[in-house]
Formats: C-alpha cells, structure tokens, sequence
C-alpha cells in the first residue's frame, strides 16, 4: 500500500521526531536522499552543471545541502535565491564551502529584472533542482519563479522537485497559477496526497519517497498496489458453482443506447462472477456478442435472482429507464449505480438507500449531483469525491484522469487509483468498468473494495490493452474489456 498524509498531519509528525533528533538530522537526511537522487539522474556528477531554485524555507535549505553534496563530487553548482535576504542559512553555509556559486533574482525585483547570468545558468544547467517552495508553499509560482521554471522546462536540463514540484497544492493537488514540471520528483517521508492526484500529479514526473523516520500515523489518502489488489480477487473455490461464485444483474441500455449494456456485460463477465444476467431492451445485441449472458426483457426483478444490480449504462431517461431504476432501488441487494441512473435517480432516492451502494460518475456527474462547476471538480478532485459520499451516503469511486474512491464518513482513507493511462479516455470505458465493479460486487466484496480493485485491473487492462510504456496507441473500450483477464493475471502473479 502507498500511503499519503496531509501537510498538518506531515508537520506534526516531524516535530515529534525533531523532539528526539539532534538539530538538523532531518535535513541531512533529506539532502542525503535527494543528492542521491540527483547523482542518478545526471550519471556523471563530476563536471556536470547543476543550477538549484532556491526560496526562502526549509524546501530551500534541502537543496542547498543537496547541492553542496553534488559540488563536493565535482559538479559545477550555482544557486538563485528568490529571496535573498531570507534563503537557509546553513544550506548557504554549505554550498559556499564546497565552492558553489550564489546569485540573486529577487522576486521583489520583478522578473524584467532578472540577470541574464541566471537565465543562462539556468539554461545551460544538465539538472534544475526545484527547491522553490514544499509543503510550506501557498498558491502558484510567483513571476520570477515562474519564468525560471519555464526556462529550465523549455531548455535543456532536466528538472527534479523538491519535496513536490513546487505550484502544486500539496494537500489536494489543487494546481493554482503556475507550477514546476517536474522529471522527477523526491518526496520525503511519506507521499503527500497531491503527489497523486491530478493536476499536481501531472507535474510530477518519476516520483520516489525518501524515508527520513517520521511516523505520519494513519493516511489521508491511499494506493493500492498489487498485493494489495491480489488479496481482494476472488477466486473460485473446488466447490464454486456459478451461483456460489456470484450472479450480478445489469440494468442498462435503451433503443438509443443499445452498445452500452454490452460493454456493461463484456466487463462484467470478466469480473469474477460466476454468471451474468441482462434485464432491458438490449437482449439481443447482448446475446449476439455474449451468447453466455441470461437475458429478459422485463423488470430486473422479474430476472431472477442476483447478488448485485448494475443500472444505468445507456439507460436514457424514458419511461422503461425510470421502472427500471424504481426497480432496482427497490431491491435490498448492492446496487452501482452509473451514468443515467445518477441523474434519474437524484440525490434524494440514493440517499435514501440502506443496502450497499456505490456510485462511479464521472466529473460532469459528479458536478451535477453536488450542484458545482465540472472545472471545480476536476480542480478539487479530493473535495469532490468526499462531499459525494457524504452527502449521498454511499461510496462513491469519481472517474477521470484521476480516478479517486470514497466512502462516506471520511473515516477510512480515500482511495486513489495508480493504474491507467490517458488512452483510457475513449467512449464506453466507464461501462466497461461499471460491469467489472458490479461483477467484484456481486462476488461479495464490498463497494470500496469493488471498485478499488475494479479501477485498479480497468486501468491496468488500459494499459496492456494500449501498450509499451510512454507511447501507446489508441484502444477501444472493448479492447479494455478483452484485456481484463490478463491484468488479473499479472496481479495475481505479481
Ligand atoms: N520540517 C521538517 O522537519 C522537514 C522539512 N523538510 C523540508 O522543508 C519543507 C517545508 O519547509 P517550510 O515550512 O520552511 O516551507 P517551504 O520551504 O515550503 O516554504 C515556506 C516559505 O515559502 C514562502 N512561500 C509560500 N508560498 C510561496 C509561493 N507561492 N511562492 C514563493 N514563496 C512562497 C513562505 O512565505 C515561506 O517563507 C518541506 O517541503 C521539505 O522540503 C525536510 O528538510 C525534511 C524535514
Ligand atoms: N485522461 C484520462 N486518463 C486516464 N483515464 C481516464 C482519463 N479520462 C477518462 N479516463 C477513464 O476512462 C473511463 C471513462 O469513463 P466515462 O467517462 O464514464 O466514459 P463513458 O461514459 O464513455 O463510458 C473512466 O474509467 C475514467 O476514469
Ligand atoms: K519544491
């Protein structure tokens, strides 16, 4: 499990720790970590050029040590100090006397003032350490920072964050103004949430934790990882039948819609349920593609009988969409509820459930259900997603670039997703996930183990589905879907 904690939680931790240590030792372990880093990423330290960004807190004094460790190896190290006056003194200490060299671009001065010396030590550096502001930063770059990171982001060197790349909301990955693009980005005892969420996470690039010994406690926010995913995939017993194993129902599709519910069924045949049941007007599309699906073309409750519902793939809004989610809001077995179903059904009646249910809107969804602006959303996504929940009372696993999984109450940690890429963006995904999330449901798991393990394999299938690392070519929902089975197998194989 990747864990992460918010900055009040981070502060208070190394305070407690600080308590025990001699003055200092965190710093020194945070620059040990982060020099190492940067000696990585240049290869070659000695004779290279390293140029450091330097503001005026502890952020800033992490890299002056750092610095002053890759000048002790043989680099050629030059720091500017946006803030002259109040840059950390022992850092300043440290990069002098391994013969760094110190220039100023006040951001006082404006950033028409702005050295020629420094844009070019900037440009011409092989490394930019971004040690502008970390967990202490509040809203976007200032000018001269700003022009800097551009600089260094359209020239040549490579670019590593300090802590976090600095512009980005540490807490919620909230990106307000300008921020740092990042190569890489070293982190120091524990990830914080921004780190992992869109848009920070964006701005991150190749993210690595330094531990400096802190003890954070429980986490705000959490990945699962594959063993984590591993241990929460059923797997059928020598005396499963298909109904042990766990039927799941889908409530979807319309005259309009009828390719949704058979991206539905593709993914939730491929979830774990023993069988697959079809309530709606789509039957025969379904069965042309997935002839082992029990269709009807009545109520879902006259389908027979399920351990979990999945409504509203391609339902519409007409008068068989509305007896079909009466229907199933009526029943007592766990419901995910997707897409049509969300704004058919409104706040009220979702609220008004007792039997599990889980909620998978994207942030147009999301944002009609709480009433806000789709940018709000997608801006604040951590926000979002646990207003959602709250307010509805069921778990709610938020889709985008970012996928995040609440449940409400806010006592256990949110849930982000660490598997997917941005092919994933293509019409019929979230369907495709709806049936695998149903499917995991109705295999007995609950919402927020459904849909974490769900979005995990969705993701993951995205990617075998698209291949090869950065590159990657379109994929079709269907493709996801068909790739399913071998990302369970990965993470079941490890
Ligand atoms: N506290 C600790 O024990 C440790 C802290 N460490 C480092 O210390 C950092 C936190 O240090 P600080 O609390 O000094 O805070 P920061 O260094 O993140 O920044 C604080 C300073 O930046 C200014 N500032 C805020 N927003 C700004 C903006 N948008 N543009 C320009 N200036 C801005 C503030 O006025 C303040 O003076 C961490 O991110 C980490 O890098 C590490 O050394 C590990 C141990
Ligand atoms: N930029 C992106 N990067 C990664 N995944 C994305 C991105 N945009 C969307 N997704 C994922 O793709 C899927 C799209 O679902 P959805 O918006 O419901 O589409 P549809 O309604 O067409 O099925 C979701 O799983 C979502 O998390
Ligand atoms: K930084």
């Amino acid at each position: 499990m990747r864990t992460a904690h918010r900055v009040e939680t981070v502060r208070a931790a190394e305070t407690r720790l600080m308590d025990r240590l001699p003055d200092g030792a965190l710093m020194a372990r945070a620059a040990t970590g982060l020099a190492t880093a940067a000696a990585e990423l240049l290869r070659r330290v000695y004779g290279s050029r390293v140029c450091l960004l330097v503001g005026s807190g502890d952020n800033g004094g992490d890299t002056l040590h750092a610095g002053a460790a890759l000048a002790r190896r043989g680099a050629g190290v030059s720091a500017v100090l946006l803030s002259p006056g109040r840059a950390h003194a022992g850092g300043l200490a440290a990069l002098r006397a391994a013969g760094g060299l110190v220039l100023e671009a006040p951001e006082a001065a404006g950033e028409s003032e702005v050295p020629g010396e420094v844009t070019r030590r900037v440009r011409e550096a092989d490394l930019v350490l971004d040690g502008i502001v970390g967990i202490g930063g509040k809203g976007g770059l200032r000018p001269v920072a700003a022009r800097l990171a551009r600089t260094a982001y359209e020239g040549r060197p490579a670019i590593l964050a300090v802590d976090l790349p600095s512009g980005i909301d540490a807490d919620s990955g909230e990106v307000n103004g300008d921020a740092v693009r990042a190569d890489a980005t070293v982190t120091f005892g524990t990830y914080k949430p921004g780190l992992l969420i869109d848009p920070g996470r964006e701005h991150v690039g190749a993210l690595r934790l330094v531990p400096i010994g802190i003890e954070p406690g429980a986490p705000d926010l959490e990945a699962l990882q594959y063993a984590d995913v591993a241990a929460l995939l059923p797997v059928p017993g020598v005396e499963s039948d298909k109904y042990r194993r766990g039927v799941v129902g889908i409530a979807a599709g319309s005259t309009r819609y009828p390719g949704a519910p058979v991206l539905a069924v593709t993914g939730a045949l491929r979830g774990g349920a023993g069988a697959v049941r079809y309530a709606g007007s789509a039957a025969d599309a379904v069965t042309a593609r997935h002839p082992e699906t029990l269709v009807s073309s009545g109520l879902p409750s006259e389908a027979g009988r399920v351990q979990a519902w999945v409504v509203g793939p391609g339902l519409g809004d007409g008068d068989e969409a509305r007896a079909a989610l009466d229907d199933v809001l009526a029943t007592d077995v766990p419901l995910l509820m997707d897409a049509d179903a969300l704004s058919l059904a409104g706040p009220d009646r979702i609220r008004a459930r007792t039997a599990p249910t889980l909620l998978t809107p994207h942030a147009g969804e999301a944002a009609r259900l709480l009433g806000a602006d789709r940018a709000d959303v997608e801006a604040r996504r951590l926000d979002a997603v646990r207003a959602l929940a709250d307010r509805l009372g069921a778990t709610v696993l938020l889709k985008g670039s970012t996928t995040l999984i609440a449940d409400p109450g806010g006592t256990s940690p949110v849930r982000v997703n660490a598997t997917g890429t941005s092919w994933l963006a293509t019409a019929g995904a979230g369907d495709v996930l709806s049936g695998l999330a149903g499917s995991l449901l109705a295999t007995g798991l609950p919402p927020r183990e459904a849909a974490s393990a769900a979005a995990h394999l969705h993701g993951l299938a995205a990617r075998r589905a698209a291949g090869g690392g950065r590159g990657g070519a379109p994929i079709t929902a269907y493709d996801v879907a068909e790739a399913i089975p071998g990302a369970w197998r990965d993470v079941r194989e490890g």
